[in-house]
């Protein structure tokens, strides 16, 4: 393998610098030349591509974001449009492709990999959600849910000294695992989540029984696939007489400098990605899991949905009371 190239996908997620510049510096080192395509699959199909150099992703490790920018673009599910982008990548002898993304992502790069003939690819887990298959951890999550742990915090202070409930609606389309792991490490009484009925009555009960006992205050994290914020205030109120607070966190939660956490994870899973386009790999994803690095088929990761982690939602329901 001689030329590879890398993208960024979907949503955007800390630690996506830190995957690219492993990615870059890796193949680099092994004498493979590198190049960046911007704009995700829209830049695949626009041609946008650049070889990319040591210095390129030099002062990038701690950068949110992506510096090869991100692109949501529907036409890729369109065969004739990813002609296109195989032609793009032939046309410079470019014979591995690092897709860096979601589910989403994942299933253009399988697309690629069926219809490219010289064309390996490998996917690395780069979303916030958590939510992909193969791997305990994607690149980003540990930041995202720092982030929104962070503002919990301060919101708990403002429910406490007013006596509120207040409602925290966390990213989530169909993925709970921000609302799970923020709202058991916060401390919330209520945690919904797209993977569990909610069951507003049963809410509205535990949050009068928690007042009758002298409770002052209650904090509900409300994952944005199951409803907003200001729905789930609605809805309380048809049960309860209590004065609620919405705070929507919106892409405070897709931004900023990636934890240590996700730098590692980054830098791990960037490098293994092109160990193993090096080896002939294609169509898997990086993972991580029990803290081994590991590959996976795109068949085997979209072979069942993503799912929570049962214990810690029943956990995070016990230690609520
Ligand atoms: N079935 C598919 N076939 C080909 N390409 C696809 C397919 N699904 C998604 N894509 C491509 O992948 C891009 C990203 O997908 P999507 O918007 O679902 O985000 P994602 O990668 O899942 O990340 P996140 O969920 O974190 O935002 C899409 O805009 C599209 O270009
Ligand atoms: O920024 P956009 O395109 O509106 O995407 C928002 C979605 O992206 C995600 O953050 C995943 O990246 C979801 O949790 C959220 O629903
Ligand atoms: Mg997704």
């Amino acid at each position: 393998m001689k030329k590879i190239a890398v993208l960024t996908s979907g949503g955007d997620s800390p630690g996506m610098n830190a995957a690219i510049r492993a990615v870059v510096r890796k193949a680099i080192y092994h004498d493979i030349e590198v190049y960046g395509v911007y704009q995700g699959y829209l830049g695949l199909i626009n041609d946008n591509i650049e070889k990319l150099e040591l210095g390129s992703v030099g002062d990038m490790i701690q950068r949110g974001g992506t510096f090869l920018y991100s692109a949501r673009c529907p036409e890729f599910k369109e065969k004739e449009v990813r002609a296109k982008a195989i032609e793009n990548l032939e046309k410079r002898g470019i014979e591995g492709l690092v897709v860096i993304g979601g589910d989403g992502s994942y299933r253009g790069a399988q697309r690629l990999s069926e219809e490219a003939k010289n064309l390996k690819t490998i996917g690395v887990p780069g979303t916030i959600d958590n939510d992909i298959n193969g791997t305990d951890f994607t690149i980003g999550f540990d930041t995202a849910l720092n982030t929104i742990i962070e503002s919990v915090d301060k919101i708990r202070d403002t429910a406490s000294s007013h006596e509120r409930t207040f409602i925290i609606e966390v990213m989530g389309r169909d993925a709970g695992d921000l609302a799970l792991w923020s709202g058991l490490a916060a401390g919330a009484e209520t945690i919904l989540i797209p993977e569990v009925k909610a069951d507003i009555e049963e809410i509205a009960e535990k949050i009068q029984q928690g007042m009758d006992r002298g409770k002052k205050h209650s904090i509900i994290v409300c994952a944005e696939g199951v409803m907003t914020g200001n729905q789930c205030g609605e809805e309380l109120k048809k049960y309860i007489n209590i004065d609620t607070r919405v705070s929507c966190l919106g892409h405070i939660q897709r931004g900023g400098t990636p934890t240590g956490m996700d730098r590692v994870l980054a830098s791990r899973l960037g490098g293994y990605a092109v160990e193993l386009l090096m080896q002939g790999e294609s169509a898997k994803a990086v993972g991580i899991q029990q803290n081994e690095l590991t590959c996976t088929h795109f068949d085997g990761i979209f072979q069942s949905e993503h799912n929570i982690d049962n214990k810690m939602y029943e956990l995070a329901h016990q230690l609520s009371i």
